[in-house]
């Protein structure tokens, strides 16, 4: 098939310029690639609306039906654009089509067929051979395009070699016309990076990184402008044509650009035409109509809009209908035409509606099946009448048609695949947080010694915790593999348990302290926590002990739970624990006895309480006159504000919680030498 654009030539739209793209080949194609059916039936879908519900969000309780009986096919190689005015039920459907909601789930019920070479689509086939491009872009704000794609397809196929997901992802980028910006960081709004449209390319890129079979997404052209948009649309025509890739759209309010780029045949490129009357497709009906009709030929600039009777055009060949492309307009939840976009004015003029004058295609069809602005009689006649037509026939006999094979599944991942995603995931992670610093202090850069900015210190010194020691979950893997070694070690008489603990411990020492350092000198200082230099060497030191006792956990956690997968979990519940009885959030005296103890064992109460008392103590605050939650205008004002029944944050010690600090992780070093000792012997 061919390219729509020319290798090597860059392509003008608009105002914008195109990089060059090049033809979808399929290196990741597998040899067992067989041909794709997608088939929904009736689907129907209605939610129970309760009477609260109504209440705060308007409306009326009771039953409320979203979708009405609809249905559609389509195999490799095709698109299905689903439009339809505001409310008509698209996102509702491509939620349906993709297992977003489901049949079960409490207050909703769905019914109908969704199936894959006759097979119903499980969540697994989905996973394996599909995805669901959201409308928002969810990029890495701060890595380039090129490292979103190469971190997508370490995730996705995590045992590839770097030459292979390197080849992968030049083919991708050369695809959707992406190397010219791949290594432009995506950005966000703190961060200037791609365009728009740019960043779509790049979502939906990311899904390509791998063999897809079906792709399904909300929204594509929303929010970008006319020319974007159908450069979205060309991608994504050339996409399925040229990779056999089903694409399953829901199109918000198409520009005439985008409607009749669903009909342009593949050899036309869409981007790059500015649309002419004589270039739209023209169906029997409209040839009929035009030599009925004597009407001079109209041109309305840049922008297409056409009477009903297409101007003659002796000059240009009228070309055929792309076979890739079917139209599902939906209103009210219920079909109101299947088929080519460009039969569609033709069906509505045989039910009677025609157009009246120039019209931009899209915008009538919404118009005349829109609801809430037109009779809902009338409208549900069109959805009635679409069950009489042929083209209903015909899609009920495309429903009956034989199916191919059914496909195979694929083998699930297993531990050495997990581990290298959380690898990928960790260094992902990282390098997002070092490259956008800017962002993270920006949050907290304006926070003054007001009664307003008190909470924002608050929530800063226990985000600072929170995230610090939920970090360590990645030290889990590692302990559970470096058990296996020393086991054998131990076992083989190389050195002792406790020798093992000891030289551990030391180790940590420095690379913790290392740790608390780098992560708490930028935020201390940009958010100005406290001038005094020796309470900021207090900060660090608490920081450093908290985490060396959130290590001796992880450490523990690694010898007690053989899977890491499990102990993963385990130590996050563990933090989670400990955070929510931190002592902040509920009060001592008000914690049941059976809970206490928590509070009394968290390495986060006492590292929240002393840093407390270094950020507050001894500063002023204003804006006690205007505040709505005042704390006090003094530190220890603030601190006795900020204080539970059971501690009261002034009389906090810093040695003395520096001591219990240590006093927990001596404790859990011990319990964890014992706990590998006996798993050795
Ligand atoms: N969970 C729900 N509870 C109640 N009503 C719902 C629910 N989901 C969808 N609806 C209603 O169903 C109708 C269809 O919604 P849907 O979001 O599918 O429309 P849409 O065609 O995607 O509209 P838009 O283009 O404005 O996003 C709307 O009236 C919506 O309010």
């Amino acid at each position: 098939m061919a390219s729509s654009a020319v290798a090597g030539e860059d392509v003008e739209v608009g105002s914008s310029r195109v990089c060059p793209a090049e033809p979808l080949s399929k290196p990741w194609k597998s040899p067992g690639d067989q041909k794709v059916d997608f088939r929904f039936r009736d689907v129907r879908f209605s939610v129970e609306v309760s009477k609260m519900k109504a209440s705060l969000m308007g409306g009326e309780a009771g039953v409320k039906h979203i979708l009405g009986g609809v249905s559609g096919a389509v195999e490799s190689g095709q698109i299905l654009a689903i439009i339809g005015s505001s409310g008509a039920g698209k996102t509702s459907l491509l939620d349906v089509l993709v297992g977003k909601v489901s049949a079960g789930t409490k207050g909703l019920d769905i019914t109908g067929d969704v199936t894959v070479n006759g097979k119903a689509m499980s969540k697994s086939f989905f996973l394996e051979n599909a995805a669901y491009v959201p409308q928002e872009d969810r990029l890495w704000s701060a890595l380039t395009v090129r490292e979103n794609l190469t971190f997508a397809c370490k995730m996705y196929s995590p045992a590839l070699s770097r030459a292979d997901s390197d080849k992968r992802v030049n083919k991708v980028l050369a695809s959707l016309g992406l190397e010219g910006c791949q290594h432009t960081k995506v950005g966000n709004v703190f961060l200037k990076g791609i365009s728009g449209g740019q960043k779509r390319r790049t979502s939906i890129g990311v899904e390509l990184v791998v063999q897809r079979k079906i792709l399904f997404l909300d929204e594509p052209t929303s929010g970008l402008d006319a020319a974007s948009a159908s450069e979205i649309m060309s991608l994504l025509r050339r996409l399925a044509s040229e990779t056999d890739v089903i694409i399953i759209a829901s199109v918000h309010q198409p520009s005439s650009r985008v409607f009749n780029s669903f009909d342009q045949p593949l050899d036309t490129d869409v981007a790059g035409t500015v649309l002419r009357q004589d270039a739209l497709v023209e169906s029997e009906y409209q040839r009929e109509r035009r030599q009925a009709d004597e009407m001079t030929p109209r041109h309305c600039g840049t922008l297409p809009c056409f009477p009903l009777s297409l101007a003659p055009s002796t000059t240009t060949p009228i070309p055929r209908f792309s076979q890739h492309y079917t139209v599902i307009l939906l209103t009210m939840g219920q079909t109101a035409y299947f088929g080519p976009a460009s039969d569609s004015l033709d069906h509505f003029a045989r039910l009677g509606h025609e157009p009246k004058g120039l019209v931009n295609p899209a915008d009538y069809l919404l118009e005349i099946t829109n609801a809430d602005f037109s009779d809902t009689e009338a409208v549900q006649e069109l959805a009635d009448s679409w069950k009489e037509t042929p083209g209903c026939r015909a899609l009920n006999a495309r429903l009956e048609a034989p199916l191919p094979p059914p496909l195979e599944e694929g083998s699930k991942a297993g531990y050495l695949a997990a581990l290298l995603q959380l690898r990928t995931l960790i260094v992902r992670a990282s390098m997002n947080s070092v490259r956008d610093p800017a962002a993270y202090a920006l949050r907290y850069y304006q926070v003054e010694n007001t009664q307003e900015d008190i909470l924002n210190r608050v929530f800063l010194i226990l985000w600072i915790n929170a995230f610090n020691s939920y970090m360590d979950m990645a030290a889990i893997p590692v302990f559970e593999l470096e058990k296996e070694a020393v086991v054998k070690e131990v076992q083989n008489g190389q050195y002792g348990v406790a020798g093992f603990c000891i030289a551990n411990a030391v180790v940590q020492v420095p690379f913790v302290l290392l740790i608390a350092l780098c992560c708490i000198t930028p935020v201390y200082w940009i958010t100005d926590m406290n001038d005094d230099p020796l309470r900021y060497l207090q900060f660090i030191l608490l920081m450093f002990l908290m985490l060396f006792v959130i290590e001796s956990l992880a450490q523990l956690v690694g010898v007690i739970v053989k899977n890491f997968v499990l102990g993963i979990a385990v130590f996050a519940s563990c933090l989670s624990m400990f955070f929510i009885f931190n002592g902040f959030f509920i009060d001592p005296i008000n914690m049941p006895d059976f809970w206490l103890w928590l509070y009394w064992i968290s390495p986060l109460r006492y590292s929240w309480e002393a840093m407390a008392q270094i950020v507050f103590e001894g500063q002023t605050y204003a804006g006690m006159d205007t505040c709505v939650t005042c704390y006090g205008t003094t530190g220890a004002e603030v601190l006795d504000s900020l204080s539970n029944g059971g501690t009261n944050l002034n009389d906090v010690s810093i040695a003395a919680w520096c001591g219990a600090l240590v006093g927990l992780s001596v404790v859990w070093r011990l319990i964890h030498y014992v706990a590998l000792k006996r798993s050795i012997f």
